[in-house]
């Protein structure tokens, strides 16, 4: 079996999950002017994942070894026929059909990791014991245009859910997205924000830099996207700001400049899928591990909860025999 490291643990390795995405609604309360995911309740496209489907995706998952399920999904929206969706399927709220799922990925010995929005703060409750770890990109805070009708993209939301998070123990993901309209100084004020949340919680694991990338059909279709040496400078800035314990990440797909990206301090790639789509930017397909490191990267698979939280029992109380199987076998934490 591969070993299991952090960037933390070995600094010249760059460390990854081997996951799969489970885009369980594709509707939302929210409407970022960048999103391509999305669709309006009612419209043909709008869809929950039956569970059906759900199963059976994550069985495929289990197959090719996968140990990290992203349920990454719409803010709930607050909608009779979206409630409608869910009593069909047997489940009052989003959150109760998330956690049962989440209980089948465990089955099946996958660590879940949700990322659904903003939740309302008996839902975080909810969903912690089940997951390994949980994540809400901060994006900016800005407030800007991109945002208009994304009530949940207030940046003081955000903020005080990831401080929420902190409070609760829970190994947190965030990060930023580039090019949706926020200045050099809103990167930075972004960036200081996500740290101080850090010194006083300590429990941000990685931070994100992702790229807006277009697409034709979204409402910034034609806002162009950062450049190569932008994002370079942006990274720069995050490993500059970040404290050395936070792990930064940014997604290998997005890019044709990853060794760029290397070079300027990423030590994580993040989740790559044997299984499913990158359904957030499914037209940038994810490199195959195997690709990854004929080019010469020196891979090293970790969990959706780093050492660090591992050490410190910071994990949901229903994946922690599988998390000590996991962390056990392969010497995670030595
Ligand atoms: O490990 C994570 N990766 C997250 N990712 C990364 C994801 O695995 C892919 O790298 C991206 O989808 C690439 O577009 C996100 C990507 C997004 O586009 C939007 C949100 C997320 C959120 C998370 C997250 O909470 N945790
Ligand atoms: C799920 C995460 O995906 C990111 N996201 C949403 N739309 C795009 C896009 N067009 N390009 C890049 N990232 C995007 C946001 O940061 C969100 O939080
Ligand atoms: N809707 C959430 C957000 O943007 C989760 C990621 S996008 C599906 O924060
Ligand atoms: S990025 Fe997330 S919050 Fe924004 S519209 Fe898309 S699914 Fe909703």
């Amino acid at each position: 079996m591969t070993r299991l490291g952090c960037a933390a643990m070995a600094s010249d390795f760059i460390t990854f999950t081997r996951n799969v995405f489970i885009p369980v609604t594709n509707m939302c309360r929210n409407n970022c002017a960048y999103c391509g995911f999305r669709r309006e309740v009612g419209s043909p496209e709008a869809r929950i994942m039956p569970p059906g489907e759900v199963l059976a995706t994550l069985e495929k998952a289990a197959a090719f070894e996968c140990k990290e399920a992203l349920f990454t999904y719409g803010d709930a929206p607050q909608d009779p026929r979206f409630t409608k969706g869910l009593e069909q399927l047997g489940y009052a709220t989003l959150t109760d059909y998330v956690y049962d799922l989440s209980l089948r990925a465990i089955d099946l010995g996958i660590l879940p990791h949700t990322n659904g929005g903003v939740l309302p703060l008996p839902d975080l409750k909810k969903l912690w014991p089940v997951n390994a770890s949980m994540g809400l990109m901060l994006e900016t805070t800005a407030k800007l245009p991109a945002h208009q009708l994304s009530p949940l993209k207030d940046p003081e939301v955000r903020l005080e859910f990831i401080a929420e998070a902190g409070r609760m123990g829970i190994p947190f993901t965030t990060g930023i997205l580039v090019g949706i309209g926020e200045t050099w100084a809103d990167r930075r004020a972004s960036l200081e924000a996500i740290r101080d949340l850090h010194l006083k919680y300590d429990h941000i694991q990685e931070v994100i830099v992702q790229n807006f990338v277009p697409k034709p059909y979204i409402r910034m279709a034609n806002v162009v996207p950062p450049t190569p040496e932008e994002m370079v400078e942006v990274l720069r800035l995050a490993r500059e700001i970040l404290p050395s314990d936070v792990s930064l990440q940014a997604p290998p797909n997005l890019t044709s400049h990853l060794d760029q990206f290397l070079q300027a301090g990423v030590e994580d790639v993040g989740g790559i899928s044997p299984v499913t789509l990158d359904y957030i930017n499914p037209e940038c397909a994810w490199p195959s591990i195997d690709a990854l490191k004929a080019r010469g990267l020196k891979l090293r698979e970790r969990l959706p909860v780093y050492p660090k939280y591992v050490r410190k029992g910071w994990y949901g109380a229903k994946v922690k025999p599988l998390v000590e199987r996991y962390a056990d076998e392969e010497g995670y934490c030595a």
